[in-house]
């Protein structure tokens, strides 16, 4: 066990580290560079030179040099880094860490992969070692990421090399305990979270204080100033201290006026360190760009796992839903190399395992844009393939950056439609080396057929083709770059079939009435029951498993689905599942449904009413206006009653679907409070939306279950009532 340290050692290592601190200070302040100064443009510093106090009022110099060990920084952090590996400084690390080590505040861009990490952990470290933070300070800095798995990689940097730092330091995350992070949040020196989670801890954890926050570091700082993060970033920025500094960085660096000024930043020092450079991409990375229609896209793919077994490879998508479906079919066809996939709507630690797995094996990763910022897979990937083309030229830039770091090669291809050459042409204007390429076709093997076959065979996988088909032409639908992005060019028919679907499913926005393989309404029409007729079965296989039912959910509360086409429709290629809706009870004074039959002395059936009424009538001559009459009034007390019994149901639905909504909104925070922290291009919005039309889905579905209880109910009261009533009718008209 570790003996408890004398008060004499303390009182000597709270000394020692004043002394360090002050020399620190000092040996920072002379070597101060100017303000807009490039640190990389001076020399390096002689060899063998001294480090740190030269004389009493002389430092060694610090900007422009290349070690971490040359720099003005705790015994601790030095040890940190030395014992990670970490000797020379990358050019960024370079060019902005003497700014950030005197506390200015920073904007920096640099490549991929460039080792901007330890470009802000470095100055967080030493900006609260230096103001000597401790447990009891609270919230010194917070480091914020767009992505969970981001935010993880960056909390492992900071253990590692801060390890002989005695800061706390927290990860925020969705997918973790809330309430366990609730109990140890306020201890916490160093916050690496999403912004959705931060958020919801400033606005719900009780005594949760930024205040005294000293350093904010954006990472990815463009993505997470964008509007995806709006709302949230502002919300956080409000409430933290004006007075600290602030670190923005990314590979494709913001610019915006408005941007920086909701930040707050004070004289930012631009660091763009390869503004310069040829490329805007890593230099050992090799790219090429090829042309593949649409419908050979998967055969291409295909082709290239094959070709390349022994390769770590990131295929990106540009949906959840492609991704499962090329994930599923691929996994069935059985390439000979294992395979991943990675998108938003998993769970955050099958998430996690799914990463680990693909760092420890070579395997080939099918996944969204959710993988495409930041993440460093230490064993290198070899392969990035972009199969969907990405949404601009950053979107490109990122993905890409998942090979070739730091200094290790990496090779890329990105598959373009003939209809979006002009993302070649985008991509040249950025200074981007891609080499264009036509596609070997002589070595293409076809998968159209064996996908036709395997969604003959595996029913699960006929709806996850029909989703992968519709959400991509979707999502180039909705693209707001028509010159890259033109749904009219794609050739619809052909895609379907490539997928391995039979028939074309329909896609009304689309307006292809004339067009021959996919019937227009009319054609389908007779064939497609109306939509109120039908309730789609939760589908019980395995392949839907995680968040299948939300799956299933979008699918029948879409856009496409509530305008009453697109689901229903496409399911012309399918045998649709068809369920009649239960009937609903109604009652029908003049008819009544109740089942007692009585016999008449000639053995005519007659129900109890007619029994009643019409026997008595004629062995006790009534008054038959008087029946009548009195029928009338009771006609009109059901249905006042009746009417009371619609108002009481609407009314009970509505509570039940606010506590719904109620409790959604609950385990919604707790859960998936950052859907938002996640790649907001697409598949996390589609996961918000998802979950939400989940909830109201179960509570329409329960609604429709009360519905049929209080018809019944009402059906059964209004029995029960009608031979009360009935008998009264008797006695008084016997009176
Ligand atoms: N000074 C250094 N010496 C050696 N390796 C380094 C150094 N700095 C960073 N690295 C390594 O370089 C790799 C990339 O670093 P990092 O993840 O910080 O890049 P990045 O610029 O943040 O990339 P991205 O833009 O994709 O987020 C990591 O594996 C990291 O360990």
């Amino acid at each position: 066990m570790k003996k408890p340290k004398s008060k004499q050692v303390r009182l000597q290592s709270r000394n020692s580290e004043v002394q360090q601190i002050e020399l620190l200070e000092k040996w920072i302040q002379f070597g101060k560079p100017e303000s807009g100064s490039n640190p990389l443009s001076l020399p390096p510093l002689p060899a063998k030179s001294p480090i740190g106090r030269i004389d009493d009022n002389t430092y060694s110099r610090y900007a422009g040099c290349f070690k971490f060990q040359q720099l003005p920084i705790s015994k601790n952090l030095k040890d940190g880094l030395r014992q990670s590996g970490y000797k020379n400084m990358t050019s960024i690390q370079r060019a902005s860490l003497p700014h950030s080590l005197c506390g200015r505040d920073i904007l920096g861009a640099a490549k991929t992969g460039s080792g901007k990490t330890l470009a802000f952990i470095i100055p967080v470290l030493e900006k609260l070692y230096k103001a000597r933070w401790g447990l009891e300070d609270g919230v010194g800095s917070i480091i914020m990421s767009p992505t969970r798995e981001l935010a993880d990689q960056i909390f492992g940097v900071l253990k590692l090399v801060g390890k002989h730092h005695g800061f706390s330091a927290g990860l925020l995350i969705g997918g973790h305990e809330y309430d366990e992070e609730k109990d140890h949040v306020n201890r916490m020196n160093i916050l690496i979270c999403t912004p959705g989670r931060l958020l919801k801890h400033m606005d719900t954890t009780p005594n949760f204080d930024c205040s005294q926050l000293q350093v904010l570091v954006l990472d990815e700082a463009d993505r997470i100033l964008d509007a995806g993060f709006k709302k949230e970033v502002n919300a956080i920025i409000s409430q933290l201290p004006k007075h600290r500094q602030t670190l923005l960085f990314s590979a494709t660096q913001t610019k915006s006026v408005k941007d920086l000024a909701r930040l707050s930043l004070k004289d930012p020092e631009y660091i763009a360190v390869d503004e310069e450079s040829i490329a805007a991409t890593p230099n050992r990375l090799q790219q090429k760009v090829i042309l593949v229609p649409l419908d050979q896209k998967l055969d291409m793919l295909w082709s290239f796992i094959k070709a390349h077994l022994n390769s770590r490879i990131i295929v990106f998508l540009s949906s959840c839903k492609q991704v499962r479906f090329v994930y599923e079919a691929f996994k069935k066809l059985r390439p000979g190399i294992p395979l991943k996939c990675l998108h938003g709507r998993m769970k955050q630690v099958k998430r996690m395992f799914i990463l680990q797995q693909f760092v420890e094996q070579r395997s080939v990763l099918f996944s969204t844009d959710v993988s495409s910022r930041g993440l460093d897979f230490n064993k290198g990937v070899d392969w990035v393939v972009q199969v969907d083309c990405p949404d601009d030229v950053a979107s490109y830039i990122h993905r890409v950056g998942r090979t070739a770091r730091y200094d290790s090669i990496g090779r890329s291809v990105l598959f373009l439609l003939p209809s979006e050459m002009k993302m070649l042409e985008r991509l040249q204007e950025k200074k981007i080396p891609v080499q264009f390429d036509k596609p070997n076709t002589k070595r293409l093997q076809s998968v159209s057929g064996l996908l036709a076959a395997l969604l003959a065979k595996y029913k699960d996988l006929q709806p996850l083709a029909q989703r992968a088909f519709k959400t991509y032409v979707k999502s180039i639908f909705k693209q707001k770059d028509k010159e890259i992005f033109d749904v009219t060019k794609l050739p619809i028919d052909e895609f379907a079939a490539s997928l391995g679907l039979p028939m074309t499913p329909q896609l009304r926005y689309l307006n292809r009435k004339n067009d021959k393989n996919t019937p227009g309404d009319s054609v389908l029409a007779p064939e497609i029951p109306a939509k109120k007729d039908l309730i789609r079965p939760k589908p019980s296989n395995n392949l839907l498993e995680e968040s299948e039912d939300e799956e299933t959910l979008d699918l029948l509360r879409s856009k496409e689905n509530t305008d009453g086409d697109v689901a229903i429709a496409a399911d012309n290629s399918l045998p649709t599942p068809r369920v009649a809706k239960k009937k609903k009870f109604k009652i029908n004074v003049d008819k009544p449904v109740g089942t007692r039959h009585v016999f008449d002395d000639e053995g005519n059936t007659r129900t109890p009413f007619e029994n009643i009424a019409c026997t008595s009538a004629i062995n006790t001559a009534l008054d038959k206006d008087k029946v009548r009459e009195r029928f009338d009034e009771l006609r009109e007390e059901m249905k006042i009653r009746d009417q009371e019994d619609k108002l009481l149901d609407r009314k009970r639905r509505k509570e039940k679907r606010i506590k719904e909504k109620e409790k959604y909104k609950r385990a919604r925070n707790e859960e998936d409070d950052d859907e938002d922290d996640v790649d907001a291009s697409g598949s996390d919005k589609d996961f918000k939306n998802v979950k939400r039309s989940k909830v109201y889905f179960d509570s329409d579905d329960s609604d429709g279950e009360m519905k049929d209880k209080v018809a019944l109910k009402t059906d059964d009261i209004s029995l029960a009532e009608q031979e009360e009533l009935a008998l009264k009718l008797l006695s008084s008209m016997h009176s």
